[in-house]
């Protein structure tokens, strides 16, 4: 069964990625009725529309159908030209004027074809401004990272995050249970911090992030975990520190940041490139940051910065491997 694929960049992409963007486009299409709907999400039909994808497209088809018909919410059924434009609907620039739904269907694909963490990642910008942002992570424990490998703590599996600009963020099991505010830490010296990083080496750079850990003087080894589960994570005090630094030449996506940024700003978080720049959505659909991107509170931001600039220049001098 071709149910996954490898893309352009190499990157996977499954029936999961694109049934998920199927769905969450359509719902969104048929409850925002004002204005005019524009959405940038990851996933393109480009490759399903070659005769090789028959089958997967067939697999797609079958899925989101069943999924509509097993929630009943909605009468409708999808042809197979239905599922490709209403993938399609994510192909919007995004921009620094008016709404624009941002969406990574899956994000964390390797994460979630491990059996790891990943995210469904949902956000709203507003005249270039991310107002709105909903995190799905479906296979992270509800009350704490602690819980990840211990069946007998008793904490439920799963966790909806989400966040209103100036109304701060939330926690909430994914069958719904009563929302909790969450914030992040109130550490302030990093020597009792913990930091979260991608899980995989081809994604961020683990010799860079050790030796900024290093210089913090943070004592605990990095959790490596997929996904903007990782801001979630952040945002409810789990870790104290997010450190992302892909390898030269790549480009960061705004559907990779956009909902997790703005739950962790909202529960008192900053969220910054290496610079200590904000983040600009309003760009498209890349961000244009300079080096990294790094998350903590606010305490500790200041140190944090020293620590990643000097680390920085460090590899930057260092003599090149041959
Ligand atoms: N080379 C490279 N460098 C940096 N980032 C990359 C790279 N390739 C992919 N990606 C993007 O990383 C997204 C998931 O990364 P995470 O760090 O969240 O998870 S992971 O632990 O690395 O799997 C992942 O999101 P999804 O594609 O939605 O899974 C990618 O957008
Ligand atoms: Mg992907
Ligand atoms: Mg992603
Ligand atoms: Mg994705």
């Amino acid at each position: 069964m071709p149910d996954i694929q490898s893309k352009a960049d190499k990157s996977p992409v499954t029936v999961a990625d694109y049934g998920s963007q199927v769905l969450v486009s359509l719902v969104l299409n048929m409850e925002v009725t004002s204005g005019s709907f524009s959405m940038v999400a990851e996933e393109d039909s480009e490759d399903l529309r070659k005769d090789s994808a028959e089958e997967i497209l067939e697999h797609i088809t079958d899925l989101v159908n069943e999924t509509l018909a097993e929630d009943g919410s909605y009468n409708i059924t999808l042809s197979k030209e239905g599922i490709l434009s209403a993938i399609d609907t994510g192909k919007s620039e995004g921009g620094p004027s008016g709404r624009h739904w941002v969406l990574d269907p899956i994000d964390g694909t390797k994460g979630f074809l491990r059996g790891g963490q990943y995210a469904i990642a949902l956000a709203l910008l507003d005249e270039g401004k991310v107002v709105l942002g909903v995190l799905g992570c479906p296979n992270l424990p509800l009350t704490s990272i602690s819980n990840l490998n211990g069946s007998s703590s008793g904490d439920q599996t799963g966790a909806l995050f989400s966040a209103t600009i100036g109304c701060g963020a939330e926690v909430e099991s994914l069958e719904g249970s009563p929302p909790q505010k969450i914030s992040v830490c109130t550490i302030d010296n990093p020597v009792n911090a913990s930091f979260f990083e991608s899980y995989e080496g081809a994604h961020t750079m683990h010799d860079l992030t050790g030796s900024i850990a290093e210089k913090l003087g943070v004592q605990a080894p990095p959790v490596r975990i997929d996904s903007q589960a990782k801001y979630g994570a952040l945002a409810r005090g789990d870790g104290a520190i997010y450190l992302r630094f892909p390898h030269k030449g790549y480009k960061e996506k705004i559907w990779d940041h956009a909902a997790g940024a703005i739950v962790v700003t909202e529960a008192g978080g900053v969220v910054t490139d290496a610079s200590g720049n904000d983040l600009d959505f309003s760009k498209g659909r890349f961000l244009d940051v300079d080096t990294g991107i790094i998350a903590t509170n606010k305490q500790l931001m200041p140190s944090l910065l020293k620590s990643v600039q000097e680390a920085i220049k460090e590899k930057s001098q260092a003599p090149s491997p041959l």
